[in-house]
């Protein structure tokens, strides 16, 4: 645990939302929760009693122990009560913003209602408190995740649609937050599911599943603000975050139990590892696309279910021509693929047609990189997709002409929009730093293959990528993963034909 993630929020005596339900989901996605109280709210399951707003030197000084120690790589910020609050909490971001060598990200929840329906804002000063959250706040938050009321108490906007949510999301990006998240748990559109909208600069994101049927739902929003920090702390993506947040509240309202007499707690769990907890990526041309009314464009080929490959491809060589491709199947190597990235190079045609039958010859499973128009022409056993090409390959075609599909993925966001497609494998890279390609960004390391391999290779062959070579393959080879694809650490390699040998026994468990 070497993260820190604060929560500015406040206490819930009844032990399922603010302060209490933060900390403890930081502490399941293994990062130090701090905490700053802004109010000791009285309130059970039935509601919220009192609101107690504490005064602003109380939580200056909490402010100031923090920042003495202890400092954030990310702040999760919920109930700030009154407007006093709001400036002082911007007061002390912009500080950090400005004096910090490396300021950390704030995920505002901006709690105004409660589960029960009561209102955790002094309840007079309503549009002066979404006043100050818009002028002093939002400028320095980098995600806003606020539930379809806070949307509407804040932007005017009225969520009837899809196009609504964009428009509100824009809304309170024009006041400052650099992303938003829209909770869909309010929205029940489409009917039974719950679906949550992200814009992230220009990008939008939208995530469903069918609604977990339970009552018990206080906490949520806290939480998942919380595992988002944490997730941000630890340096995903917030695409990645917004998965994993989905995924850790469906598996908490599942595992939801009763405490007293009306609304009870999120359960909190565990890093999410049932693939059934994770959400849908919504895709237009999906049926969740259309029933948003998603516009689709007249060419898009979806398709999903591919021929299968066998379930651990082993030492998988990615070349970049005819020769290096011969010589990997002469040295047994079963999987191969032909990575050529110059699409007017002289003999493309000709090199793919040959490896194509060179597979043929060694009975080997010979993948072809991005020209899939001429890996179907020749009828090639498979092609290797990024996930780029997703939209601009004829996915119907390689499908109907029973064309293995291998997909690139980069982190749980792409894993999820891949396992849309049921390719016939997943590749996880880069699992390191790699010379081979420009991967910055883009690295994985080991810890998220851990979660990768178990949560897709129940489906789908697992490829791991990415600087891998003869010292790295035992701890990777340790993460389950059936299958690793390697550049240089053959053909860098000052005898090759001894590295592959090497590298074949390493994958297969036989080096000391
Ligand atoms: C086995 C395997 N995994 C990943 C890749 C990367 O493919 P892609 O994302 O299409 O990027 P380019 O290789 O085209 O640069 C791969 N080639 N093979
Ligand atoms: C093509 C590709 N995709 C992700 S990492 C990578 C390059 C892997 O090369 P190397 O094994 O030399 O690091
Ligand atoms: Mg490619």
């Amino acid at each position: 645990m070497s993260e820190i993630v604060w929560t500015i929020a406040g206490s819930d005596s009844g032990g399922g939302a603010g302060i209490q339900a933060d900390l403890q989901a930081m502490r399941s996605f293994g990062v130090h929760g701090c905490s700053v109280i802004t109010a000791l709210t009285a309130q059970n399951s039935l509601g919220v009693e009192a609101l107690n707003p504490v005064d602003l030197a109380v939580i200056e000084s909490q402010l100031q122990a923090l920042t003495h120690d202890l400092r954030p790589q990310a702040i999760k910020i919920g109930m700030l009560a009154n407007v006093q609050q709001i400036q002082l909490v911007a007061e002390h971001l912009q500080y950090y913003r400005d004096n910090w060598e490396t300021p950390p990200q704030v995920v505002y929840d901006p709690v105004a209602i409660a589960s029960s329906g009561d209102s955790l804002i002094e309840e007079d000063a309503q549009s002066e408190i979404a006043d100050a959250i818009k002028t002093h706040l939002l400028p320095l938050v980098d995600v806003i995740t606020p539930n379809v009321h806070e949307t509407q108490m804040l932007t005017g906007v009225y969520l009837i649609g899809p196009d609504a949510l964009r428009d509100a999301a824009q809304r309170l990006q024009q006041w400052g937050a650099k992303s938003v998240i829209i909770k869909g748990g309010h929205w029940d559109y489409p009917q039974g599911y719950c679906v949550d909208f992200c814009r992230h600069g220009e990008q939008e994101y939208w995530l469903g599943n069918e609604s977990v049927a339970t009552p018990h739902t206080h906490g949520t929003g806290c939480t998942l603000s919380s595992v988002l920090a944490s997730c941000l702390a630890k340096g995903y993506p917030l695409k990645d975050a917004f998965i994993l947040g989905k995924a850790y509240i469906n598996a908490g309202l599942k595992a939801a139990k009763r405490y007293g007499e009306g609304v009870g707690p999120v359960a909190h769990t565990q890093f999410p590892v049932n693939l059934a907890d994770f959400p849908q990526v919504i895709e237009p041309g999906s049926w969740l696309g259309d029933a948003l009314d998603f516009d689709c464009d007249s060419d898009f080929n979806y398709a999903a279910g591919f021929a299968p490959c066998p379930e651990r491809l082993g030492l998988y060589a990615v070349v970049d021509s005819l020769d290096w491709l011969a010589l990997c199947l002469q040295n047994g190597i079963k999987t191969v693929q032909l990575r050529i990235k110059d699409a007017d190079a002289d003999n493309l045609e000709q090199d793919i047609l040959r490896a194509i039958e060179l597979g043929k010859t060694h009975q080997a499973q010979v993948f072809i990189n991005d020209h899939w128009q001429l890996a179907l022409k020749h009828g090639a056993y498979g092609v290797h997709l990024g996930q780029e090409d997703l939209h601009s390959a004829n996915l119907k075609e390689i499908q109907d002409a029973g064309m293995r599909l291998g997909l690139s993925t980069h982190g749980f966001y792409e894993m999820l929009l891949a396992h849309n497609y049921r390719p016939s494998y997943m590749a996880f890279g880069a699992i390191y730093p790699t010379t081979t390609k420009d991967m910055s960004g883009q690295i994985q390391g080991l810890e998220k293959l851990r979660h990768f391999v178990p949560l897709m290779q129940p489906h789908y062959p697992c490829v791991a990528i990415g600087g891998i070579d003869l010292m790295r393959m035992a701890e990777v080879v340790e993460t389950g993963v059936g299958s690793v694809a390697v550049v240089r650490a053959i053909t860098e390699a000052a005898d090759p034909q001894a590295a592959i040998a090497e590298l074949q026994q390493a994958i297969a468990g036989e080096s000391e």
